[in-house]
């Protein structure tokens, strides 16, 4: 039974309603149940203890005298950003509050009801609509007055006696378009100035219970992000909104690249809840740099070690996207608005991400977020940044050039799949070698491609079996809000624990593509991984084989439109795994391709790629799907 906390009456715009603080402790599916029935007898203040900051709900009871009708909207505590208390001098009357407790308490049908926003002009939000049987005929409580009609009306003694209206002023965050988020105002006009007080008050130490959201944030402002758009991204859009929910904030505007990562590695952090760059996904890998770096040097980790386990840090990480690809805020929220991260940042929003290490023969080169890649978008990278006075012109001109020389490179691989739970297909027959992590004993065997049957895949060997098992489990499933795949590698492994198994292939390769997230940006609706996961401790391994150029083609056009059917095509390989050596077979250093990883050049005889689960926390909410089925459909395996 929900346990109201407060409750009083209020008219938002010229409708009457009561307003319920409540904790709702009744089962999860009706948590936002518009139709609970709510006592309206409460003290005027609450208690803390009384407050349980993830139950407790605003509600707003319209009592509509017309329809017979009870409108419900309810605001969850999360989504609350502030609370303003002001007087308005008004020459209209005021109104009439005094409404029978038993019309307060009739139910009806629940329609919505209008809000003020300032995004847009007047918005209808949505609410569910459900029938309720009427227990008896509401008494009209506002019954229509000519004399009150008139006293409205323009009075020269209004100005001699104005009369006030206490006005509380609620600002929330709007998720009803789950994936943008907004923010909506309304206006409650309440009796006396006591109630507003009372009102405020309880409302504001409701918001003193939420402890996950941040008071003081580091920010760092990259003045060239995105064209040069970060500050005024950063100083109309984001910094009004961290103000108006009593957040401190210290912003610093770049003056060099690294700036930020220096900034991190060297000074005193520890008044700040968290770190925000305003730019794309280079100042997202220089605030990643610094934290991760910082936070190994302070636990005295060998970070040149291969075989390093990171520890996560205390501080979040925020992105306000003001870049040109934006391909982590894409990843990791599933759009780039700046409004959306901003409020996901102010409600202490969580999401734990994997990082991979990146090793060359000589030691630590860097940290991997977003995409690693050897051949192909190496080169483009590569060549793209001798031509920097083209701007970004300079990447399609170096892609067709890269694209026209149809290069591809030798190259051996020797690949840690992920397990059983979460490993995708795809290997090619004959070019695989199997190795048994534990003894190093290597067993060659063809590993038939997914859309082989299970009979097919049964008639092979014991321990084949044990293998084809793990690479055809499909993984086609996004990672989303409160993603089960990623939560399941939390808990501790009941069935026996599984040696990690390792293959190796050997080619010629067009490129190869490490992906931690999906890629998805303005180019690629989907990106070239679409159903990576975020957290769960693995990253994509695509192998693009040499080809004709048409075979290339089709594979860019593919991760252009859909990336999510890539591996149909007949030289792509897509392989779950959770550790990677690439190790180039020439010698020769113009046979050899170039490195790129998260857009940045580098370099290594071989690149060890290894993941490190969960390292890193941002403020994010990943993506939430408003319907997981139509983004994504089942694919049919298909047999040619
Ligand atoms: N004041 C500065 N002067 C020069 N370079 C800077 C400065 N501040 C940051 N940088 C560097 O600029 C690089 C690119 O910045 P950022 O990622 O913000 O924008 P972008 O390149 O437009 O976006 P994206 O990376 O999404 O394509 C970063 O790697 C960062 O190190």
């Amino acid at each position: 039974m929900p346990l109201t906390l407060y409750s009083t009456t209020c008219f938002i715009k010229n409708d009457l309603y009561r307003l319920h603080i409540y904790v709702n402790d009744d089962d999860d599916d009706k948590k936002n149940s518009t139709d609970t029935q709510l006592s309206s007898f409460t003290s005027t203040d609450i208690s803390k203890e009384s407050i349980k900051p993830s139950l407790t709900q605003i509600k707003f009871q319209l009592i509509n005298e017309k329809k017979n009708t009870n409108t419900s909207k309810i605001i969850i505590l999360n989504q609350l950003l502030n609370v303003q208390q002001t007087k308005i001098i008004t020459k209209k009357t005021r109104r009439n509050f005094n409404i029978s407790t038993e019309v307060l308490n009739t139910y009806g049908t629940i329609t919505p009801i209008v809000e003020q926003s300032k995004q847009t002009s007047c918005t209808t939000l949505n609410t569910q609509i459900s029938e309720i049987v009427v227990p008896q005929t509401p008494i009209i409580s506002r019954q229509f007055s000519f004399g009150r009609f008139f006293s409205t009306q323009s009075n020269p003694d209004d100005k001699l006696n104005p009369t006030y209206k206490s006005i509380v002023k609620i600002n929330y965050v709007d998720i009803s378009n789950s994936i943008r988020w907004n923010i909506k105002r309304l206006e409650v006009e309440v009796e006396t100035e006591d109630i507003a007080n009372e009102l405020y008050m309880n409302l504001n130490l409701c918001l003193s219970t939420l402890t996950q959201r941040p008071q003081n944030l580091l920010v760092f402002i990259n003045p060239f992000g995105g064209k040069g758009r970060a500050p005024y991204v950063y100083e109309k859009q984001v910094l009004p909104i961290f103000k108006e929910s009593n957040i401190n904030v210290k912003g610093i505007y770049t003056e060099r690249a690294n700036h930020a990562h220096d900034y991190i590695l060297n000074e005193d952090l520890s008044g700040y809840d968290g770190l925000i760059c305003v730019g794309g996904d280079g100042m997202f890998a220089e605030l990643c740099h610094g934290l991760l770096l910082r936070t190994s040097h302070e636990a005295h980790l060998d970070i040149h070690d291969r075989q390093v386990n990171l520890i996560r840090p205390d501080l979040k990480i925020g992105v306000i996207p003001a870049g040109s690809t934006d391909a982590v805020v894409f990843g990791t929220t599933g759009l780039n608005d700046p409004i959306t991260s901003a409020l996901q940042i102010i409600v202490g929003e969580s999401l734990l991400i994997d990082i991979a290490t990146v090793h060359n023969e000589k030691g630590f080169v860097r940290f991997m977020a977003t995409m690693l890649a050897y051949g192909f978008f190496g080169d483009i990278i590569h060549q793209s940044d001798k031509w920097r006075c083209l701007g970004p012109l300079r990447y399609d001109l170096a892609g067709f050039c890269q694209f026209i020389s149809n290069k591809s490179y030798h190259t051996e691989l020797t690949i840690t799949l992920a397990s059983s739970s979460d490993s995708t297909q795809i290997c090619q027959p004959g070019t695989v070698t199997l190795m048994n992590n534990t003894n190093n004993e290597t067993t060659s065997s063809s590993i038939p491609p997914l859309t082989q049957t299970k009979d097919t895949i049964n008639s092979t060997t014991n321990t084949s079996n044990k293998v084809l098992d793990k690479i055809v489990t499909p993984g086609l499933e996004f990672c989303r809000r409160n993603c089960e795949q990623c939560a399941l590698v939390d808990k501790p492994h009941t069935d026996k624990v599984q040696s990690p198994l390792q293959i190796k292939c050997e080619g010629r390769y067009t490129t190869i593509n490490c992906l931690n997230m999906p890629g998805r940006c303005a180019k690629s609706k989907f990106g070239m991984s679409p159903y990576v996961h975020l957290g769960d401790g693995t990253f994509d391994l695509i192998l693009v084989k040499r080809s004709w150029f048409t075979g290339f083609l089709r594979f860019l056009i593919q991760v252009a439109s859909d990336g999510r059917t890539i591996e149909d095509l007949h030289n792509v390989e897509r392989h779950r795994v959770s550790e990677v050596l690439i190790r180039p077979m020439h010698t020769d250093q113009i046979r050899l391709g170039n490195w790129a990883c998260d857009g940045e050049v580098i370099s290594g005889n071989e690149i060890k790629i290894r993941i490190h689960r969960q390292v890193l926390n941002l403020f994010a909410s990943g993506i939430q799907f408003d319907n997981v089925r139509t983004n994504n459909p089942i694919k049919e395996v298909k047999t040619n």
